[in-house]
C-alpha cells in the first residue's frame, strides 16, 4: 500500500523503515533534507495516488497542529490523515471536525514501542470510523509485532490516543514502582548483588517485564547508574493522564505520584521540605540544615 510519512525522526523514520521492509511504498518528508525522499508537503502529496494516505509521525503539539493544517490546504475530499505522535484526545477530536468540512478524514493512532520498534514492531492503538481504520489496515498489521498482537480499534477518534495516554500513566508507575525497588536495594546493606537480583527476577517472576528486561540492560552497562544524575523529564502524557483522572473522579495515586516525583527530580532544592523545616524549627526547637552547613554535617533530630 502506499503512504506518505511526515516526520522521519527516530520514530517515523524507523516506522518508514519497518513498512519498506513489509513491501509498502513510503514518500517520506522531513525537514532534515538528508532524511527525507521529498523537499516539502506539496511534494509529498502530488507524488500519492488518490485517496491518499498521510501519516504524521512528529512532535505533538504545535509542530503536529501546523503541519495538519497545512496539509488540510493540499489534501482533498476522500484522503486520509492518520496521527501517529503523541497528541493529546481533545485536540484529535477538534481537528477531525475542522477536517471533516473539507472531507478529509482523520485517525489517531497511539504508537508504543520507542527504538525497539523497527525490529520488534510497535503497539498501535487506534480511533475513528471503521471503514478509514479499514482502509489503512494493512499499514498497521506491517506496524505490529509479527505475531499479529499489538493493535486495538478502541474506538472513535479520540481514542486511540486516549488508550495511548493511560498506557504512559501505567508506565509512569510501573517505572516508578522499579526505581523505588531499586534505591531500597541499594540503600539497604542487605542486598550485595542488586543488578544480579533484578536480572533473576526476569524469569518466573510476577514482576517480569518488557520494563524490567530495560532496568537489567542499563544497569548492565552502569551497575549503579553513576554516568545519570537523578533528573527525569517528562513529555506531558502523565500530566494528562492526572488531568483525565480528576475529570472523571477516578482515584490514580499510583500515576500521580509517579508524575510527582518527576517534578520533584527536578528541584535543586525543595521549597516545601523547607516550610516543614521551618515549621519543625517553630513547634518542636528541631535542628535545621542551613544553605551555609557542611552538607556532610545534617541535623538529626
Ligand atoms: O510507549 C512508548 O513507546 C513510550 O511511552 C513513548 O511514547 C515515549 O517514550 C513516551 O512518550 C515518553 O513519555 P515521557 O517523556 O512523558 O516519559
Amino acid at each position: 500500500m502506499q503512504l506518505g510519512m511526515v516526520g522521519l525522526g527516530k520514530m517515523g523514520g524507523n516506522m518508514a523503515a519497518r513498512l519498506r521492509d513489509k513491501g509498502h511504498d513510503v514518500v517520506g518528508f522531513d525537514f532534515n533534507p538528508e532524511l527525507r525522499d521529498v523537499a516539502s508537503l506539496e511534494e509529498l502529496v502530488g507524488r500519492l495516488d488518490a485517496p491518499r494516505v498521510v501519516w504524521l509521525m512528529v512532535p505533538a503539539g504545535e509542530a503536529t497542529s501546523a503541519a495538519i493544517e497545512k496539509l488540510s490546504d493540499l489534501l482533498d475530499a476522500g484522503d486520509l490523515i492518520i496521527e501517529g505522535g503523541n497528541s493529546h484526545y481533545v485536540d484529535d477530536r477538534k481537528r477531525a471536525d475542522i477536517l471533516k468540512q473539507s472531507g478529509v478524514s482523520y485517525v489517531d493512532a497511539g504508537v508504543s514501542g520507542g527504538v525497539w520498534g523497527r525490529e520488534n514492531g510497535y503497539g498501535i492503538m487506534v480511533g475513528g470510523a471503521a471503514e478509514d481504520v479499514d482502509r489503512a489496515r494493512p499499514i498497521f498489521d506491517a506496524l505490529v509485532p509479527d505475531t499479529g498482537g499489538g493493535f486495538v480499534h478502541a474506538g472513535g477518534v479520540g481514542a486511540g490516543h486516549f488508550v495511548k495516554m493511560v498506557h504512559n500513566g501505567i508506565e509512569y508507575g510501573m517505572m516508578q514502582a522499579f526505581a523505588e525497588g531499586y534505591e531500597l536495594m541499594a540503600a539497604s546493606d542487605i542486598v550485595d548483588d542488586v543488578p544480579g537480583t533484578f536480572d533473576s527476577w526476569r524469569e518466573g517472576t510476577v514482576v517480569r517485564s518488557w520494563l524490567l528486561d530495560l532496568l537489567v540492560r542499563a544497569l548492565k552497562g552502569d551497575p549503579e547508574l553513576e554516568e545519570l544524575r537523578g533528573y527525569a523529564q517528562d513529555s506531558g502524557e502523565g500530566r494528562w493522564t492526572v488531568q483525565a483522572a480528576v475529570d472523571h473522579a477516578v482515584p490514580a495515586p499510583v500515576i500521580s505520584s509517579a508524575l510527582f516525583a518527576r517534578f520533584a527530580s527536578r528541584q535543586e532544592d525543595s521549597p516545601a521540605m523547607k516550610v516543614i523545616a521551618a515549621l519543625r524549627n517553630q513547634f518542636g526547637g528541631h535542628a535545621v540544615a542551613k544553605t551555609t552547613d557542611d552538607p556532610a554535617r545534617t541535623p538529626r533530630s
